[in-house]
């Protein structure tokens, strides 16, 4: 692999349930470094898409690459070590403390991660590194996606899959770890490809939006572009939420100024 190749490729990958085409043959590719959100309606395929990355998911048809190779050649193991994957709920294990949910997938491959490493790793989230002892249950909804997000960079992954991560989240956390996200993907060098409800999240956060609709993907964007009315009519769709807001919002400001 040269550093020109893209660090994920989805070569006409599909995934039917039954009668279902939950995804429908995606083909693109995915740049070292980047961060993409992956929007679309309640169904389109975003999930499905993120799975076959991880090998949770196999396609029917098609094949997903990751640094050139196919994934469904890897090691599960080794390719989920390769690539964190933090998702709503996040799955901690109830009846294990934080600092063992964070070590649990160097584990997996065999390596017993230092103290001085998970201490490293809630800083990185921002979190006391005395967080450690505590167990999933003691922490509130925002400080267990931290610690998700903790877990999921504990193999130094290249590649961070985030599906839905912020979804429960109140807008401020919300906010906040967002753009803590993004800070991390920057300053560890990361690639990431976040699935999100939200556009504004990703037109804020990301470098690049795709956007999916009945599996197949409709449009693949910069914020930018997309704002200033690319994408076609799904994706247009999509940007006029936030921005009907931010109308709706100067508007009421508007008036609160002239009652003044
Ligand atoms: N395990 C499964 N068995 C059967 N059908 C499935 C399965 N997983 C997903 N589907 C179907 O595939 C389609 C795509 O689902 P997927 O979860 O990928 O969509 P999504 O865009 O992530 O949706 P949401 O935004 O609601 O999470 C849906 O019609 C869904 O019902």
């Amino acid at each position: 692999m040269t550093s020109r190749d893209p660090l994920l490729r989805f070569e006409g990958a599909a995934r039917a349930y039954g009668d279902v085409l939950a995804v429908a043959g995606v083909t693109c590719s995915i740049a070292a470094g980047s961060f993409v959100a992956l929007v679309g309606a309640s169904g389109s395929g975003k999930s499905t898409l993120l799975k076959m990355v991880n090998t949770l998911v196999e396609p029917t048809a098609g094949r997903v690459l990751f640094g050139g190779e196919d994934v469904a050649s890897l090691h599960p193991a080794h390719l989920r070590r390769r690539v964190g994957y933090v998702f709503q709920g996040i799955g901690l294990f109830p009846h294990m403390s934080v600092a063992e949910n964070i070590a649990i997938g160097p584990r997996l491959t065999g390596e017993k991660l230092p103290d001085k490493r998970i201490a490293e790793l809630l800083e990185l989230v921002e979190l006391e590194p005395a967080m450690g002892s505590r167990m999933p249950d003691e922490l509130s909804g925002g400080q267990r996606q931290r610690v998700g997000v903790a877990r999921a960079l504990a193999g130094e992954p290249e590649l961070l899959l985030m599906d839905e991560p912020f979804g429960a989240l109140d807008p401020l956390t919300r906010d906040a770890l967002g753009t803590k996200v993004r800070e991390l993907h920057d300053t560890l060098g990361l690639t990431t490809v976040m699935v999100t409800h939200d556009m504004a999240e990703a037109l804020l956060l990301a470098d690049r939006v795709l956007v999916m609709d009945a599996g197949a993907l409709v449009a693949d964007e910069s914020p930018r572009a997309l704002l200033a009315g690319a994408g076609g009519e799904i994706a247009q769709g999509l940007v006029s939420v936030p921005r009907q807001q931010a109308e709706r919002l100067a508007a009421l400001e508007g008036v609160g100024e002239t009652r003044r």
